[in-house]
Parts: C-alpha cells; structure tokens; sequence
C-alpha cells in the first residue's frame, strides 16, 4: 500500500489550484438517473471516489465516460436502468446511498444497499428514508438492501420537516421531489454550497425549485428533464485544507478559484488564530501574520457554520497554536481519530467524548502514523509539512478519495512531499 512521506521545512509560497468539489460531484453524477439525455460535468475532480461513483452508474445501466484526463464527466442514462445499487460497491462509498432518490423516481422501485458505518460515525439513512417516504415511498430494509417502491409508479409532491439537516438526504429529497407529481417542500434542508449547486444543475435540466441555501426549499414537481452542461463548484473542503498549509507553515499562498462565501466560518477563526486572508480576482491568498498561530475554539456546525469536514485539519494548525484550544465535534460522533496519531508527532491533545483540548506545543515532531479517514489523513499531512523531520502517512487510500495529485499541488507550492509506491 502507498504511504506519504513529508519533511517538514519552511514556509510556503506559491499558487495552489483548487479542484472541484468532491460532494458537489457525488451528488450530481446521481441526477443523470433522472433523465434520458446526457448530462455533462465540467470542472469534476479527479479521485477515486468519483471512479466509485462511475462504477456504480455504471453497473445501473448508465453510460459515463471521462473526457479532458478526468476533467469531465460525460454521463448518459438513455437505456434500461437497473434499480439494483449492490452491496460491492455501495459498501466502497456512503455518497453511494444517493442513487436511492433518483432510482425511485425514475423507476418507481430501486434496490439499495445500505451503505454501512464507517470510521467517523454510524452514520445511519433513517432521514433519507423518511425524507422519501413523504413523498409516498414505501421502504423496508430487506437483507441489508434498503427495498424502496413507489404505489402508483410516480412519488407525489409533500411537505416534510428533517429533524436535522442532513446534506445528503436533502439532496435525496431534491431530486426526488424533481420529478413528483405537484410542489414539494423541504424544511430544516441543508444549505451547503452543494445543494445550491445541485439545484443549478437541476434546474439546468428543466427543474423547477426554489430557496435552496436556505432551510426551506419548494420544488414544484415536473413531468421530465432534460440534458445538461454544468460546472462542478469549487471544493471548499480543500480549498480549506490548503489554506491552512501557509498558516501552518508560514509563507503566502494563492488558493486558485478560492471564493469567500464557501468558507466564511473557517475564516473567521483563522482570522482569530492570526492568518490574513484576502479575496481577489484570482481567489483566496492566505498569509500568516506573527511567528506563531494563537489558539481558538472551533464548533462544528451544519452549514454555514465551521465544517465538520475541516476539523481534522484545523486542529493540526492549533496543535503549535500559542495557548489552549477546545474543538467540539457535533456533526459526528467519532471524529476524533486522528488526534492519537497527532499526539505521536508531540501534539498534546486530550479527548473527552465529542470535545477535544488542544494545548498548544512548540514544535511536532515527525513519526510514522497511519490515516483513519480523509480529512484525518490529509491533517497529518498538514501537521508534517510543520514538523521537525520525516513524518511518514500510512493507508492513504482515504487520501486519494478525497484529494487529487496532493504531493503534486504541495510540492507547487516548496512542501518536501512524495509518494511511496509500496
Ligand atoms: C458526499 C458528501 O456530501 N459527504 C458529506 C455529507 O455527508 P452526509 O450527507 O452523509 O452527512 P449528513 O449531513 O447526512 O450527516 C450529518 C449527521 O446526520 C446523521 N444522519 C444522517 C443521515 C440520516 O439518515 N440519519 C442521521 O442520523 C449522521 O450520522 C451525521 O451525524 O455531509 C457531511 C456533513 O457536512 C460531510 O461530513 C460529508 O463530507
Ligand atoms: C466524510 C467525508 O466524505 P463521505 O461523506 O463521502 O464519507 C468527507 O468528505 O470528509
């Protein structure tokens, strides 16, 4: 298995172009279930969770290829379509769980295997199933399989209320409600810069929905839609991550396509730490201002508040912040796992159920220490480029789901960082 190996050195300067969002594209590749015609992506990121994803479109019958080195996602729904999402692929990926809206209204029935707990939390689909069953779904959990029918073939338009606004059962909902007999409302919906583009892409595609961005969302059902052309958004969770290697490190960087507006909390507290950020034409460019970051409380929010999907990374910087620091994960239960393996490179971090106290230290060392998840795999490295020495990162498998050509873009920017092939 490949691991990461940095050395940890100076600041960073340079320009870093940030890619398109990961969890825009893992929902909009889905909506293509909704049409017969083509639906075409621009600006797709490069990782293996969208190769994931295309296996799984695939497997439902769908045509996907990619165009311009990955770049572009060109997708086609136009034949038989199966409404069997199994178990060997949906268990690779949570974000698989979003055919489960699409299926049903295109088929009326799908087959969906439940997508399974992972490292950061249980992460169950009661909000998607009850989301769906508003809209007249009939679900029941057969085998593992989510068995999902709709009486009378076509879901019809309701209001529903989500006891907390899960991102990808509102997305479920969105693209259910899409193409349902009459107007449906979602409120308590998720406002992340990923519905919102969802919804673009929707509407590109002949939909009719308002409010997204906000917690309540109308979308007047339509009969069908049609084909798109539409430009994945900006990756705020590694536009995030990347910012935080100047402010670690030191040094100026230029987040490339970097907007405020995707990540105005997070700066907010970089702000307090002591890190300038500044937005112009070109994007976001990120400066620390004193020798060493001061330290902050962070709580993870549903957007627009702190992303729970920045944490790990955050507390990487805070780990030499000049103070103590209290990160409250609220998002998910178990996100804490790379604080054991920060606390190998000197990090001195206490975890007490959904709180974390970081006491800042003067230097991180290097060490070997091994990825849990995505954003904890890609925080090590953060904490590395910082560290006295080698740090090397096993099990970046979770890395390369999340993040295209990291040691490339790093090294762009003087990070010492390679790959090794194992
Ligand atoms: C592909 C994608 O876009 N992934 C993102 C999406 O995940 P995802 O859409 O899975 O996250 P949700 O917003 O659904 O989950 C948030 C919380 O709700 C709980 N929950 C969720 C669904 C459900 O049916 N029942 C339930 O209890 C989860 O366990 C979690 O505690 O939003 C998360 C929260 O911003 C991000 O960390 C993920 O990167
Ligand atoms: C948790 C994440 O992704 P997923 O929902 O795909 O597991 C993430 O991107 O940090």
């Amino acid at each position: 298995m490949d691991s990461i190996l940095v050395r940890g050195g100076g600041p960073l300067n340079g320009d870093i172009e940030i890619a398109g969002a990961k969890n825009a594209c893992l929902t909009l590749m889905p909506a293509t279930l909704l049409s017969e015609e083509p639906l075409t992506l621009t600006n797709a990121p490069r990782l293996s969770d969208i190769k994931t994803m295309t296996a799984l479109l695939t497997s439902l019958g769908a045509e996907v290829s990619s165009l311009q080195e990955g770049k572009v996602q060109a997708m086609s729904s136009h034949g038989d379509i199966s409404p069997l999402a199994d178990y060997e692929i949906v268990r690779k990926m949570r974000a698989s769980n979003l055919v489960l809206g699409p299926l049903l209204a295109r088929l009326g029935h799908a087959v969906v295997s439940l997508p399974g707990g992972c490292a950061i939390g249980a992460r169950p689909m009661d909000l998607h199933t009850t989301a769906l069953e508003a809209l007249g779904a009939e679900i029941e959990l057969k085998d593992g399989y989510l068995h999902a029918k709709v009486k009378g073939g076509r879901l019809k338009g309701a209001v529903h209320k989500m006891r907390f606004p899960s991102v990808g059962a509102t997305e479920n909902f969105l693209m259910a409600a899409s193409l349902a007999k009459g107007t449906s409302v979602l409120e308590n919906a998720a406002r992340e810069p990923e519905i919102i583009d969802l919804a673009d892409c929707l509407r590109a595609m002949g939909a009719q929905i308002e409010g997204d961005g906000t917690s309540r969302i109308e979308i007047q059902g339509v009969d069908r839609l049609h084909g798109a052309t539409h430009p994945v958004v900006t990756d705020r969770i590694e536009l995030g991550t990347f910012m935080l290697a100047p402010a670690i490190c030191g040094g100026e960087v230029t987040c490339l396509g970097g907007k405020l507006r995707l990540v105005e909390s997070f700066v907010e507290k970089l702000n307090l730490a002591g890190i300038d950020v500044q937005e112009n034409a070109r994007g976001l460019t990120v400066k620390r201002t004193g020798d060493r970051v001061k330290a902050v409380d962070v709580v993870t929010e549903p957007f627009p508040g702190f992303p729970t999907d920045l944490q790990a990374q955050m507390m990487a910087l805070l780990c030499t912040a000049e103070g103590t620091s209290e990160l409250e994960e609220t998002i998910f239960e178990n996100r804490f796992m790379h604080a054991p393996e920060l606390i190998r490179m000197g990090a001195n971090i206490e975890v007490h159920g959904g709180k974390a106290i970081v006491r800042g230290v003067d230097k991180l060392k290097g060490a070997q220490v091994m990825a849990t998840d995505l954003r904890a795999s890609v925080s090590m490295i953060l904490a590395g480029l910082a560290a006295e020495g080698e740090t090397v990162v096993s099990r970046i498998y979770h890395l390369d789901r999340g993040y295209e050509f990291v040691e490339r873009k790093l090294s762009g920017i003087g990070a010492h960082i390679e790959r090794i092939q194992g």
